[in-house]
């Protein structure tokens, strides 16, 4: 990297080497355990849940946020976890404290009023600080004696951070604290209501269309069995999930669109843009684009991936998948939730037959993400 790098640049580089590390098989072979862990922790818990009746209903929504929450807290802290996961409630309860905001009439500085709400999300903010500064404060300690693990995010980014601050010739750390603890917050909003409406669109196209729960419980048993502890291999060799994810991706990406600012003067389709100018990419209608997929472009068909993303939209030359976005700012984390997915699912195909409760109204709703606007509730039958 050049010595003018800027200090913004040499943080990127930082998320970057993160990005590198979720593509990495090691890094990822170091968090299976917590994928595991968490996993079999939901899948007991439904197993409970449904003791020996002949089928029970769960809402799958908040289900899903809790493992998905659970394995950013265990991949993120490791060691830490229990610290991490009262981060994980915490950060939660600010989503909600946010949409109220929202969703009160907007004053200018209202959020200065010693209100309530605004008293409760201060409050909050300084105990999510005050936990991750225990926490970083601790790994510091553990990196000078030499005892401390790499093999959780924060220990990627705190090795990134020194290495990056060395080559740099620096004495002040190119990260501060306030990055780093930025750098960590971001990962449990961009990680986990995404991966968990994932796995909730998945639930529920697999009981609207139970061949294809069947295909991919069949893959499932063939390559893991009844094992309990799934491996990186196996997970590698799921093909008819692999497609399953892709077509839940494709028809309810959970991000529906990203923006773009324009940094100098751009033609795009014939037209001038001066710097400044924010592009918006609905994902979600071009993965409903006929033109692209097809007049049944809104139907449920995985075997569209049968042969790798790229040949999956047909004849359209252009990139028409997006749901991790696209380009430098590509989604760090589309790796560890792929895996993360095929994990959970695994192991719910490896224990449950399901399909919709009556109860169930479908109706995809975009709030930070494309979330089900009246929960999931499934009917889940142990096998
Ligand atoms: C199904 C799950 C997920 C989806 C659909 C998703 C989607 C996205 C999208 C669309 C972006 C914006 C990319 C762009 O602007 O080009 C993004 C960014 C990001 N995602 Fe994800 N994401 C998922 C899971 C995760 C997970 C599990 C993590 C962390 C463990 C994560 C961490 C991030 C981060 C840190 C960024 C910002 C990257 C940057 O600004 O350079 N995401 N994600």
């Amino acid at each position: 990297m050049s010595e003018h790098a800027t200090p913004r640049r040499r943080l990127l580089a930082c998320l970057n080497n993160v990005q590198f590390a979720f593509g990495c098989e090691l890094v990822m072979q170091k968090m299976m355990p917590a994928f595991v862990a968490c996993c079999n922790e939901l899948v007991a818990r439904w197993e409970d849940h449904v003791g020996s009746d002949e089928a029970k209903e769960i809402d799958v929504w908040p289900e899903f946020q809790n493992l998905t929450g659970d394995v950013i807290s265990r991949a993120a802290f490791g060691s830490s976890f229990s610290e991490g996961r009262r981060i994980f409630q915490i950060q939660s309860e600010q989503a909600q404290n946010v949409v109220k905001m929202l969703n009160t009439l907007y004053l200018p500085g209202f959020k200065f009023l010693p209100m309530q709400l605004n008293r409760r999300v201060k409050a909050n903010a300084r105990e999510v600080e005050s936990l991750l500064k225990g926490i970083i404060g601790k790994r510091e300690m553990a990196m000078r004696e030499g005892s401390a693990s790499n093999d959780d995010l924060l220990g990627v980014l705190m090795e990134c951070n020194a290495a990056e601050t060395k080559e740099a010739g620096s004495t002040k750390p190119i990260m501060t604290m306030d990055d780093i603890i930025g750098e960590l917050k971001l990962f449990y909003f961009a990680g986990m209501d995404t991966t968990a409406v994932l796995l909730t669109w998945t639930l529920v196209a697999l009981s609207m269309h139970p061949e294809w729960q069947d295909r991919a419980r069949e893959e499932v048993l063939h390559v893991f069995g009844d094992k309990d502890q799934p491996d990186l291999d196996g997970i590698n060799q799921l093909k008819v999930v692999a497609m399953v994810l892709h077509e839940v991706l494709r028809l309810y990406p959970p991000v529906i669109q990203f923006d773009r600012q324009t940094y100098t003067e751009v033609e795009l389709g014939g037209v001038r843009y001066p710097p400044g100018v924010i592009l918006s990419l609905p994902i979600v209608f071009l993965h409903h684009d006929p033109d692209v997929w097809g007049e049944d472009a809104d139907e449920f068909r995985p075997e569209r991936f049968a042969e790798g993303v790229s040949k999956a939209s047909g004849s359209s030359s252009s990139p028409a998948f997006f749901p991790f976005g696209w380009g430098p700012r590509v989604c760090v984390g589309q790796n560890f939730a792929l895996i993360e997915a095929k994990m959970a699912l695994s192991r719910i195909l490896q224990r449950f037959q399901f399909g919709l409760s009556p109860s169930y109204r479908h109706a995809p709703f975009p709030v930070s993400t494309l979330q089900p606007d009246h929960g999931a509730p499934i009917m889940l039958k142990k096998l």
